[in-house]
């Protein structure tokens, strides 16, 4: 056992315990692991070819879906209603159980599917940028439209086979629901309490200290600012946060929505630029709840986007949070520090791109 006067502590040798004030949970950073031998596999998978337009795939233009309806021949962004959804408009009440042990609420709510573009052979960060912008202005137009009424609109993308994306078509989820989710209520509550005890809403402080520290930066702009948040679970996670203090996506004006439509594209080329694929990730949108909360004061509240993405060495070997990350918390090795320092080092020219320049070249 050292003597633990002696030796400094040092966040990329030593393990310690990083607190996450927007889950009121802590993470175990144990670095020093990052030494630990990686017999894993490490080759890349083979690069998938999907065709730009497939007549089987039911979310391409003017394709049927799985319950006979049939897609508008759409150029642009694309909504329909989930065939399968969880959550429906109408549903009977469980009827309230008196045992403590066996409540259960009403769920109703709606689900949409929103197609990014009509290709299926592109994603985020290779379409253009005025494309990108449109996804925005929808993803805002849906919060706008579903919040009238519901508590709570979530945007999600699962991107990937790995993130059990089940088709490759560039989309995303909107579901809305007549409750607060659990995430968004605890995230609710940590802000709430954060701002009642500092006078300013928690990411707005943190987005300033960030951008002073620098150390967890990955991208940043004039309206923008994307970090390896100091309290990261997954290896590569990130947060996306505006500089201003803006409550939900609907108030995002028109130079901060290009500006997020730029931040967005030069933060997932970094991503896919990382291992060389099109990486994986879970994402989604967090602002102030809506429906009856429009009317309350949300001042607690910024708007703010999580990227949680699964690979940890290769593209192929991924970080599995299971056994102690189950059982007794969330776990990591990488700090967040050294996953933003590659991040932040890797181009902003899509590997992509740089290979049909090179193609390009030899065809010459
Ligand atoms: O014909 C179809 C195919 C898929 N879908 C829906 O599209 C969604 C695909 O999204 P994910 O790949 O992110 O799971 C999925 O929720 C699935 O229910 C339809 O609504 N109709």
């Amino acid at each position: 056992m050292s003597d633990n006067k002696e030796v400094s502590f040092d966040a990329k040798d030593h393990q310690h315990l990083r607190y996450n004030p927007l889950r009121d949970t802590w993470v175990l950073v144990s670095a020093h692991r990052m030494k630990r031998p990686w017999a894993g596999q490490v080759e890349k998978p083979p690069e998938e070819h999907i065709p730009r337009y497939d007549p089987g795939n039911p979310l391409c233009p003017g394709n049927t879906r799985a319950n006979g309806k049939v897609n508008s021949h759409y150029d642009s962004t694309y909504v329909f209603e989930n065939d399968f959804p969880a959550l429906q408009p109408d549903a009977p009440d469980p009827g309230s159980d008196q045992h403590p042990l066996f409540q259960s609420k009403a769920a109703r709510g709606v689900c949409k599917v929103m197609c990014f573009h009509p290709w299926s052979d592109v994603t985020l960060p290779l379409m253009k940028m005025h494309e990108v912008v449109k996804v925005i202005d929808k993803w805002a137009g849906l919060v706008e439209e579903l919040g009238a009424t519901y508590p709570w609109v979530q945007i999600f993308e699962n991107k990937g086979a790995m993130m059990g994306c089940s088709n490759p078509h560039p989309h995303c989820q909107v579901w809305a629901s007549n409750f607060l989710p659990n995430e968004p209520a605890l995230s609710d509550r940590c802000q709430r309490s954060y701002y009642q005890k500092h006078g300013e809403p928690m990411l707005q402080q943190y987005a300033r200290q960030e951008a002073e520290r620098k150390e967890r930066v990955v991208v940043e702009s004039p309206d923008w600012l994307a970090v390896v948040p100091y309290w990261a679970t997954w290896p590569y996670q990130t947060l996306l946060l505006p500089r201003r203090h803006v409550l939900r996506i609907t108030d995002l004006t028109t130079e901060e929505r290009e500006g997020l439509a730029d931040i967005m594209r030069r933060l997932l080329t970094k991503y896919d630029n990382l291992f060389e694929i099109s990486f994986p990730y879970s994402m989604g949108w967090h602002g102030a709840p809506t429906g009856p909360h429009l009317k309350e004061d949300n001042s607690h509240w910024q708007l703010h986007a999580h990227y949680y993405p699964p690979l940890l060495r290769s593209a192929m070997v991924k970080k599995f949070m299971v056994g102690y990350e189950m059982l007794a918390q969330e776990q990591r090795d990488l700090t967040p520090e050294q996953a933003a320092e590659k991040l932040r080092n890797l181009p902003e020219e899509h590997y992509k791109n740089r290979e049909n320049q090179e193609k390009g070249g030899k065809e010459k």
